[in-house]
């Protein structure tokens, strides 16, 4: 009954295989929220970084994880998300390659994932979630009623990230964000707590060859399969 009243779709999968964009999406076209608990590691580390805690040192990390000064707001006239970490503004600062590689360092730190797991769990609501990460669908919300695992090639992903951060103005090369992307791979895949593999129930979807709407279709689709499975309440 649980599910039927705080419905979570969880889209797991590696770095720029499309999970945030498309996590945005169905959040917005059904109304719900979104849990980007990649953006929760990203902030740990760069708190690690102002208080100058080593990335590995999970005696410091543990606490500074439970009691992280972090908020998610949602900007109501641009309705663009904004992230404050002990009230400044690093919703920009966290989207970079090297808070990314920190954040796989700090959350391969099994206590330090653990002191995060309530917090990812109260962003489920009656309102309905789409969550987004490494983990939602085998640890955080095993029992949710639709999982998704996005893929693509390694190339393919690299080659998303430096169209992105190129517009965004950084100095960036195709060939050290392969090797960037490659190297997170590997360290979320094999750590040793809640590494990066689909559900066993989890529906993957190659995006290689697919654009952001194309991808956006095919899971509004598998999301009308479930809802005649009787797995969601009907959307309006
Ligand atoms: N299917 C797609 N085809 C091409 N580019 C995409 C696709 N999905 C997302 N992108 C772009 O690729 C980059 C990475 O996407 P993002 O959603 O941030 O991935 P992730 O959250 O998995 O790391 C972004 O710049 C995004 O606009
Ligand atoms: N549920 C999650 C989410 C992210 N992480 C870790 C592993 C990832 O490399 C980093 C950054 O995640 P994030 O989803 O923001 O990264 P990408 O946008 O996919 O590049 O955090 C995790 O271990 N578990």
């Amino acid at each position: 009954m649980q599910a039927l009243l705080m419905p979570v779709i969880t889209v797991d999968g590696p770095s720029g295989s499309g999970k945030g964009t498309v996590c945005r999406l169905l959040a917005e076209k059904l109304g719900w929220d979104v849990l980007d608990s990649g953006a929760i590691y990203r902030v740990l580390s760069l708190a690690a970084l102002h208080h100058q805690i080593a990335l590995d040192n999970e005696e410091a990390l543990v606490p500074l994880a439970a009691n992280l000064d972090v908020q998610f707001l949602v900007d109501s006239q641009t309705n663009a998300g904004k992230v404050i970490l002990e009230g400044e503004d690093v919703s920009t600062t966290i989207r970079n390659e090297e808070v990314g590689a920190a954040a796989s360092k700090v959350a391969a730190l099994p206590r330090v994932r653990e002191a995060l797991l309530r917090r990812q769990r109260a962003f489920r609501t009656e309102n309905g979630l789409v969550a987004d990460g490494r983990d939602m669908g085998t640890v955080v919300f095993p029992d949710a009623p639709l999982k998704i695992y996005l893929t693509a090639s390694a190339e393919e992903r690299a080659r998303r990230r430096f169209v992105e951060l190129n517009e965004r103005g950084l100095d960036v090369t195709l060939s050290g964000l392969l090797e960037d992307i490659k190297a997170r791979d590997d360290r979320d895949m094999n750590r040793a707590v809640a590494p990066l593999v689909p559900a066993d129930d989890a529906i993957e979807l190659d995006t290689s060859e697919l654009n952001a709407q194309q991808v956006f279709d095919k899971v509004i689709t598998l999301i009308d399969i479930a809802i005649s499975e009787g797995k969601f309440p009907k959307r309006n």
